[in-house]
């Protein structure tokens, strides 16, 4: 037996949203004509017939609870106590998790922006993890007689369980419903630096922190706490794009393994810096990037430190004082890693973290997530237009260009335990197995990849 590695317990300490120094990714090289995506992931414009709304599922009620967790952790080794743990989180909440009535909202909400702007494209609504599964949507849509899907994901960033696992269910969605080859499935770009993303978290840590330092006093200590889910530290590796990661290395000068050395940390970081931009109450409050409802066995490292750690650090007994000899007086905590106020969101934050202010006699408030934020509708209805080819420009905040339309080589890639590799869509990784990133671009896209 190995030991487990001790939990870090600090978070690197930054001050203002000090741009550090910008990661660019690799200049756009064009593809030859005649195929429909370019090697910096463009695709070009569709005519597409309808809309899938894609996410995580899911219980709706207790008997839910357990099949539903079989679900999610199908295949990946998550201890049977990790199981009963989680699920008296959804215990706790009758058996459902909000996450579905968020998304009949969001959807809704989307169909109205759709309407306002006269776009006559149908959504529908299926999860990778409960009903309605990706299979049964899209046998739907089929029969309904779609044949051109633009997926929209409630997801944001880059890394397996974010980007490519959807576009693996999807793939063994349309191979389970033999709809491969009868119907186009395309995915939008992550949007983590979309302006409409990351808008509403900045009116939230605005008021947040106004409504702490009226509890605590204007001048109380206070800590922002940007959180967003932890994974392991080899999807974190193997996020993005191949390449990426060391192009990223290389430009910040960061070591493998620390923060912003990897695509996932390093997009967290520059979307904590965009929000705190755009939010000048905030510019002499130090912040640091934490991670929460992290899973698996000990043994395997994930993304630390864990928020509870983290505010044990700067807040507990042992911690120091600043240069005006203050402690930690309270914390606002931005969870910038999720799209709505779902049952990590609420148990992991609302209850644990709260709980361990609580338990350090520190304040707490956490934002809202983007939800149903008109901007953030208005946000993914642009994303859906650029794909239409009725809006000009892909809006980016921050130092990253917009994100690939069609994931790159080896985007994300994870070899299952038994050593496979999914088919998946919205990808090119099987043109481009062996070749080099240019020759990938006269692939045509799609085409499913072999173990
Ligand atoms: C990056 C990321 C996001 C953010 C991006 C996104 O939003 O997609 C996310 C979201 C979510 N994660 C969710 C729930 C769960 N995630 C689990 C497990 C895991 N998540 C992972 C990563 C992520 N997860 C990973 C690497 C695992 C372990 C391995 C695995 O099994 O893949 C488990 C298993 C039990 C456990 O926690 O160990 C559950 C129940 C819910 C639904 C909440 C609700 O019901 O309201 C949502 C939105
Ligand atoms: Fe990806």
């Amino acid at each position: 037996m190995t030991a487990a590695p001790e939990p870090r317990a600090d978070a690197p300490v930054h001050t203002g949203p000090d741009a550090g120094v910008a990661p660019t990714l690799r200049a756009p090289e064009k593809a030859a004509a005649g195929v429909d995506f370019d090697v910096c992931g463009v695709m070009a414009p569709k005519d597409y017939d309808a809309l899938l709304l894609a996410s995580f599922g899911g219980p709706e009620g207790q008997d839910d609870v357990i099949p539903f967790l079989r679900n999610v952790t199908r295949g990946r080794g998550i201890p049977d106590e990790r199981l009963e743990e989680v699920a008296t989180h959804y215990r706790a909440n009758g058996g459902v998790s909000p996450i579905n009535a968020q998304n009949r909202a969001l959807k809704a909400a989307i169909e109205d922006e759709l309407a306002a702007r006269g776009l006559d494209l149908p959504v529908y609504w299926g999860n990778r993890n409960w009903e309605p599964y990706f299979p049964d949507t899209l046998e739907r849509m089929h029969a309904d007689g779609h044949r051109r899907i633009l997926t929209v994901t409630t997801s944001a960033y880059s890394c397996y369980s974010s980007c490519r696992q959807y576009r693996e269910d999807m793939g063994m969605a349309m191979e389970q419903t033999g709809l491969t080859g009868k119907v186009d499935l395309d995915k939008t770009r992550q949007y983590f630096n979309h302006p409409g993303f990351i808008e509403p978290f900045r009116d939230g840590l605005r008021a947040d922190l106004a409504s702490l330092r009226e509890e605590l006093g204007d001048d109380a200590r206070i800590h922002v706490l940007f959180a967003t889910h932890s994974i392991p530290t080899s999807d974190a590796a193997a996020a993005g794009p191949r390449g990426l990661a060391a192009d990223l290395r290389a430009q910040a000068g960061a070591e493998p393994g620390e923060e912003g050395a990897d695509v996932y940390s390093a997009q967290h970081l520059d979307v904590a810096r965009e929000i705190l931009a755009g939010v000048p109450e905030a510019a002499d409050v130090p912040w640091s990037l934490v991670y929460q409802s992290r899973s698996g066995p000990p043994s395997v490292p994930w993304l630390e430190p864990d928020i509870n750690d983290a505010m044990e650090h700067l807040a507990g007994e042992d911690a120091e004082t600043d240069a005006q000899g203050r402690a930690v007086a309270g914390f606002v905590v931005v969870p910038l890693g999720f799209v709505s106020d779902h049952m990590e969101v609420l148990w992991d934050l609302d209850t644990e973290a709260r709980q361990t202010a609580a338990d350090l006699g520190v304040g707490f408030r956490r934002s809202p997530t983007p939800g149903t934020d008109p901007r953030f509708v208005s946000g993914l209805v642009d994303i859906v237009e650029e794909r239409l080819g009725r809006r000009e420009g892909r809006a980016a905040a921050g130092c990253f260009p917009a994100w690939y339309d069609v994931c790159r080589p080896d985007c994300c890639t994870k070899v299952m335990r038994d050593g496979t590799v999914r088919p998946t869509t919205s990808a090119v990784d099987a043109d481009v197995r062996g070749l080099t990133e240019h020759e990938a671009g006269t692939a045509p896209a799609g085409r499913t990849e072999e173990g």
